[in-house]
């Protein structure tokens, strides 16, 4: 499949009319809605397929972004065969205690996965949590990336953004 094939299919089933309202109050008329992706198992299958690509050679855990970076993180290392972590917004409350979920990354290469980047204060914060617990990030992986100065910012602390799209690569 060509890469305009795939976009033209991510915006067909996943780019949507909002409103959508972001954390800072901000209106979207239209958003990206990564659960649309991930429901539907053969554009998931496809997405973690190309996003495959973009993994670095030396990479040696993914690590997903609850939540939208969850189903991608599962589908990416299916094809991929990298084990994965899942990172929580906060610590659990019970149980494992836990904020990071599943492979034991510490002293391991991890590139974070997410859906949408937008500031990249999402991806920034959870670098700070995985390099706390000495995994190593300098990559990160997203579908979309919206042109608000997120990658800048990524790569003022070490990590190199990449995407599958890009926001001027959408359809219209
Ligand atoms: O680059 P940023 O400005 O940080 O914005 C991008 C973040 O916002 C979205 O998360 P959302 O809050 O919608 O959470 P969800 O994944 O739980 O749906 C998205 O999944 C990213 O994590
Ligand atoms: O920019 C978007 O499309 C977008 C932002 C966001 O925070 N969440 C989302 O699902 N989409």
């Amino acid at each position: 499949m060509t890469p305009a094939t795939l976009a033209a299919r991510i915006t067909e089933t996943a780019c949507v009319n909002g409103p959508f309202t972001l954390p800072d109050g901000q209106e979207l008329d239209s958003y990206f809605d990564e659960y649309r992706l991930a429901c539907d198992p053969y554009l998931l299958r496809d997405v973690a397929v190309a996003m495959a690509a973009l993994v670095p050679d030396d990479a040696e855990a993914l690590a997903g972004i609850a939540l939208g970076g969850v189903p991608l993180t599962v589908a990416l290392s299916a094809a991929t065969g990298l084990p994965a972590v899942f990172l929580r917004q906060q610590p659990k409350r019970y149980g494992s205690r836990r904020q990071i979920e599943g492979t034991f990354v510490p002293g391991r290469r991890v590139v974070l996965v997410d859906d949408v980047v937008r500031s990249g204060g999402q991806l920034l914060a959870m670098t700070g949590l995985l390099r706390t617990v000495g995994a190593p990030v300098t990559d990160a992986l997203c579908v979309l990336e919206r042109p608000l100065g997120g990658r800048r910012l990524l790569r003022t602390h070490g990590i190199a953004l990449h995407p599958l799209l890009t926001e001027a690569e959408l359809p219209s």
